[in-house]
């Protein structure tokens, strides 16, 4: 793998389904406002549904083509698409796929040179396997992207949160801020939790994501609805 500099984010989390999905899709919305031509990317997806009209698809490659402005058949976003919804190296394996650092990267850069800036959504967690020899996290330092955390509100998180900084800062990867994402209306302390984070993340806090309102929560096998979207962008702010 070859290291390179290049315009946009990638987005870890402290874990997978804290919304990683949600952030993403939320800042290339604010990106293109802003006027910058921007895509997502993500890697590797798992698990995929069959829709009304017979299309296999990710959900959070939807998302993020809805964030792009782009129609499902238009631009691959995602190297390796896998049917199960686990970890991808596991269900690689099984189903006899090379997970290739170097396939992602080609994709990504073939991506960078058309676009300003390319958001990727990383996969679960920051250290997730690709497979034997590599992980996400080398895919991060070898995109030499500022990386944006994602702290799902729930009891742990501060611990996830402080861990996978360390992580990011021992790969010599620059951590553009943290988002804190309200999985859930009934966290007890939330404001005490996020201050406790506030206090120990060396990184700009880029803001809050209130729980989304009923009518704007994503349903299963389906991608977040663009009010979703601009709702959650309201809220975070792009790192300086
Ligand atoms: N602010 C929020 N309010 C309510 N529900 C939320 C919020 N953020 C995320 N969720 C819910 O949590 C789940 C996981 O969110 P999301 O898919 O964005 O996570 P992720 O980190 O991208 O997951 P993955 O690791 O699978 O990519 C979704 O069902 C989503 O509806
Ligand atoms: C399928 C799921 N939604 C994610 N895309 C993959 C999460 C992998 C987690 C692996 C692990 O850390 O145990
Ligand atoms: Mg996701």
């Amino acid at each position: 793998m070859t290291l390179r500099t290049s315009a946009g984010f990638f987005i870890t989390g402290t874990d997978t389904e804290v919304g990683k999905t949600l952030v993403s899709g939320a800042l290339i919305l604010k990106l293109r406002e802003d006027g910058i031509r921007t895509i997502g990317f993500k890697p590797v997806v798992a698990g995929t549904y069959v829709d009304a009209s017979g299309q296999k698809l990710n959900e959070d490659l939807e998302t993020l083509r809805i964030a792009s402005g782009l129609n499902t058949r238009e631009q691959s976003l995602c190297p390796f698409v896998l049917d199960v919804a686990a970890a991808p190296h596991i269900v690689a394996q099984q189903n006899k796929v090379h997970l290739d650092a170097t396939r992602i990267l080609d994709e990504f850069n073939t991506l960078t040179s058309v676009f300003d800036s390319v958001v990727v959504e990383g996969v679960g967690g920051f250290l997730v396997p690709l497979n034997e020899q590599e992980d996400l996290g080398d895919v991060a330092q070898a995109m030499d992207l500022p990386v944006i955390l994602v702290v799902g509100m729930r009891l742990g998180c501060i611990n996830h949160a402080l861990l996978t900084c360390e992580a990011m800062v021992s790969r010599q990867l620059t951590i553009a801020g943290w988002v804190a994402n309200t999985l859930s209306e009934e966290m007890p302390s939330l404001a005490e939790n996020i201050q406790t984070l506030k206090d120990r993340i060396f990184a700009p806090f880029l803001g809050i994501i209130p729980n989304l309102p009923p009518h704007l929560q994503k349903s299963e096998n389906a991608p977040y609805s663009i009010e979703a979207l601009r709702f959650a962008a309201g809220h975070i702010k792009l790192p300086e």
